[in-house]
């Protein structure tokens, strides 16, 4: 409401700064300037924003692709005598190109390498800059990059309208990418790019989607520089002149949409006060950034938020008795031919340097059934998980997803059908419970990014249905009254239902759990064992890892028994139960199994 409030006051203030400068200054041009200074630098803030906030990709290629893009609109603008409107589209087009091929070359690369390696793209941009003469100018640069309307010069007027359209294009591109599938993919992948794989996102993909639309951001702040103060040169991409847009976000607020409009402003209006003393301008952006990273490192929209009664801040919610129904949303599986297997692994091997993890195990999962892969610690269980969703690639053997060789990649098998959900918990913590269930969803969404940008009718039937969907599934998991508070809020076992929950949302044909149990209180258990029997009666083949041995006898129909990377024993409970070869694996003695947990 508060925030609401104020965000109609600015735009009104934005909207009318030309008038109100006009009324209350000789110098009104001057004022329009700084503020259309502040709005460029948003909007490449808001670029950073998205690769570093909701990307998880620490940039230092930024201004480099602001200077990229402003080269692009010079040369159109004054050596090819185009429009400014085209200027600004290749400034986009050119930014884009850039970041992709930069995120090319850096596909592998983690947090800190990916630092490095758009740094030095940067220092390669700026050389560039300084040595392809003929379309940037060289050293100097280009200048009379002019701004054109009806063939007259555009007034400083109209062109501080042009940038207000332009920053509040960024920013609805921004809320709307990050509240689009897309969005939660690349959210997913800065928080685990294997848990993003086992719902079938790419992480390759996912990034070089987001790097580009941060280049093309990028791309088109650079352009506006180079129309607003009529030339560009290659100083423009050094790393100095990207300092004051880290400010900016982390002052603002990183991960948050309104933080870069926010820290900006803030910026803006500090380095205006201090005009007089301009040389201290970069020692005071320097304490301020330092300032903001000690006392608040949220920035001030995220502290804001934080500090709010209900928001991002955990509450208890209510315990929910567990409705009888189950949703039409839980996936059914049909059309399985009979007697061929969900998932099959034959003759898995899996070294790891002198360990024989996986010594040649033969595994049929079959459809409908509950399938326990037990064995004592170390015994190959993960590890042949791992293989079959091709985590790890095996040594030798096959895989087969109902009668088809699986596909050769993680996110490739779980498109294929066959989810996971790891031992150790891997949720969006940073995210609502809500939006970590949508995450689940995203490799049955049909909208493209673009649809969900423009908001297309697609994009909202799609999201409505998936919201909905995605509701009834944490009601039937006890969650729904969390749904809207952080995954971080929940205790333990929630969280462990949460991330079945969200593999269940990605329809799956089998669903692989891996030690789901631990951890989880009686009541927890409950509701995790009428989940497993559920998607059971659907269809579904359930596989589960566990040493909660009670839990695994009282819920599977067949078991495969490991020890030592070999198949000891295979079977039903009962059979595994009074196997002698298990007994010894378990006690070393001929005695009950249950007695060994
Ligand atoms: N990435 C790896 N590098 C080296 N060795 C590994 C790796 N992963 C597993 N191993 C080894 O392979 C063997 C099987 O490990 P795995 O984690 O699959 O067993 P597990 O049955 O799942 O054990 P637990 O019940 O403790 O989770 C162990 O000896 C383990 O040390």
């Amino acid at each position: 409401m508060i925030l609401g409030g104020l965000a109609v006051a600015a735009i009104a203030v934005l909207l009318a700064w030309p008038a109100i400068t006009d009324y209350y200054s000789y110098n009104a041009s001057y004022y329009d300037g700084i503020v259309a200074s502040a709005a460029i630098s948003t909007i490449l803030t808001v670029s950073l924003n998205l690769s570093m906030g909701y990307g998880g990709m620490l940039s230092m290629l930024h201004s480099g692709l602001q200077l990229a893009g402003g080269c692009a609109t010079g040369y159109i603008v004054v050596k090819l005598s185009g429009s400014w409107l085209l200027g600004i589209l290749a400034s986009v087009a050119v930014g884009t190109v850039v970041a992709m091929l930069v995120l090319l070359v850096s596909l592998r690369a983690t947090y800190l390498y990916f630092g490095m390696i758009t740094l030095a793209a940067n220092l390669i941009v700026v050389e560039i800059g300084r040595d392809w003469e003929p379309v940037t100018g060289g050293v100097v640069g280009v200048s009379g990059i002019a701004p054109t309307l009806g063939g007259e010069l555009m007034s400083k007027q109209s062109f501080y309208y042009v940038v207000l359209a332009c920053l509040a294009l960024a920013y609805i591109l921004q809320r709307n990418f990050v509240h689009s599938g897309a969005g939660r993919a690349s959210m997913a992948v800065r928080e685990s790019s294997d848990t993003a794989s086992a719902m079938g996102i790419s992480p390759a993909r996912a990034k070089l989607l987001l790097f580009g639309v941060c280049g093309g951001v990028a791309g088109l702040s650079g352009g506006l520089y180079a129309l607003q103060l009529g030339f560009i040169n290659p100083d423009v991409g050094l790393l100095d002149n990207g300092i004051v847009f880290f400010v900016g976000l982390f002052l603002g607020g990183i991960s948050t949409l309104i933080g870069p409009v926010v820290g900006v402003a803030f910026v803006a209006v500090l380095v205006e006060l201090i005009k007089d003393q301009a040389r201290y301008t970069t020692l005071v952006l320097g304490v301020l950034l330092l300032a903001a990273m000690m006392v608040i490192p949220r920035g001030i929209v995220g502290t804001w938020k934080a500090s709010r009664m209900g928001r991002d801040r955990p509450f208890p919610a209510e315990d929910e008795t567990l409705p009888d129904e189950v949703p039409d949303v839980v996936p059914e599986v049909r059309d399985v031919p009979d007697g061929v297997a969900a998932l099959e692994g034959s003759g898995i091997a899996k070294h790891f340097g002198g360990v024989r993890a996986l010594d040649g195990v033969d595994v049929r999962i079959m459809p409908g059934t509950v399938h326990g892969i037990i064995g004592p610690n170390g015994s190959g269980k993960s590890t042949l998980v791992s293989c079959l969703t091709r985590y790890h690639r095996i040594d030798h053997g096959q895989v087969r997803i109902f009668g088809a060789e699986a596909p050769h990649s993680a996110h490739h098998v779980a498109r294929a059908g066959v989810t996971r959900v790891f031992q150790v918990p891997h949720l969006f913590e940073r995210v609502s419970v809500l939006d970590n269930v949508l995450t689940g969803m995203r490799m049955r969404e049909s909208y493209s990014w673009v649809g969900a940008v423009v908001r297309a009718p697609s994009y909202h039937r799609q999201d409505r249905a998936e919201r909905e969907e995605a509701r009834e599934l944490l009601a039937f998991a006890g969650l729904a009254s969390r749904a809207d508070l952080l995954a971080s809020s929940l205790s333990h076992g929630q969280k462990r239902l949460l991330e079945v929950v969200r593999a269940v949302a990605g329809r799956p044909k089998v669903l692989i759990l891996d030690e789901p149990a631990t951890g989880l209180t009686s009541d927890e258990l409950d509701a995790l064992a009428r989940l497993c029997r559920v998607l059971r009666a659907r269809g579904l083949a359930v596989v589960l890892i566990e040493h909660d041995v009670d839990f695994v006898m009282g819920l599977c129909d067949e078991l495969t028994v490991l020890e030592s990377g070999k198949v000891i024993e295979r079977g039903s409970p009962k059979r595994v139960r009074t196997s002698a070869a298990v007994l010894e694996a378990y006690l070393g003695r001929s005695e009950p199994v249950e007695e060994a947990s």
